[in-house]
């Protein structure tokens, strides 16, 4: 039987990697070019972007939404596990970020699924509920600001329909959650609440897994 969860030394993580990755190429290459990038730390790590496939094709997802997109890592991820006949929104509020991520968008062959809203979530997602799009998506990824998170999370509850997913990403705050400290940022607060909300919240089934910063995956009752 195993107790715990092991913590990955050098070597396991390197086997990790070479046993669980099928990165698509075009993922390789992003994280391979984009590694200099003075916040290249923010994508997703390539493990969870093959659980993030996993489950989009899990669900049969056509339709995703993210908030939080940076250089492109999982709106390209999600494109590649729906196909072509699938739909990509993508939330965020950096120009110099985003001009990145639709140049990687062309390079995938995924710009004419992918639509980018530029601006604060906190605007764009109640937009979108007043142009109709409740219920009309399969999962949606939350990786952006984590103030934030609970509202986007309510808002999640809007868009996706019943018996899709919500994933969240860095519920961890590197570990900070476990004991936060009145000197950490508020988020690190925030987070431990919304960690045990989330823990309660009947409206979900509710998974966390160790995966890169703690990732939370829910499905929609
Ligand atoms: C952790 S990164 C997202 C990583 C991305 N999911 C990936 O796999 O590469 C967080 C992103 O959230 C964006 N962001 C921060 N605050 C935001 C806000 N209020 N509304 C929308 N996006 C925001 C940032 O510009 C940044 O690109």
């Amino acid at each position: 039987m195993t107790v715990n969860t092991l913590s990955l030394s050098e070597p396991l993580r390197d086997y990790f990697l070479q046993m669980a990755l099928r990165e698509p190429d075009i993922l390789r290459q992003l994280r391979e070019e984009t590694s200099e990038h003075r916040v290249a730390k923010m994508s997703l790590a390539p493990e969870q972007g093959a659980l993030l496939i996993f489950l989009l094709r899990l669900i049969g997802a056509k339709r995703y939404i993210e908030v939080g997109t940076f250089l492109g890592y999982s709106s390209i991820a999600a494109a590649i596990a729906m196909g072509e006949d699938s739909q990509v929104i993508a939330c965020d509020v950096c120009e110099e970020f985003t001009i990145q991520a639709q140049s990687w968008w062309k390079r995938a062959g995924i710009e004419q699924q992918t639509k980018l809203y530029l601006d604060r979530a906190v605007e764009t997602l109640p937009r979108l509920l007043e142009k109709g799009a409740a219920g009309q998506f399969d999962c949606m990824l939350i990786d952006a600001d984590k103030p934030n998170y609970p509202n986007y999370y309510e808002y999640a509850l809007q868009l996706v329909r019943p018996r899709g997913l919500i994933i969240l990403d860095n519920m961890f705050l590197n570990g900070r959650v476990a004991t936060p400290q009145a000197s950490h940022p508020r988020s690190v607060a925030i987070l431990h609440e919304f960690n045990r909300q989330l823990r309660d919240d009947q409206r979900v089934e509710h998974c966390i897994l160790p995966a890169g910063d703690g990732m939370t995956i829910l499905f929609k009752r």
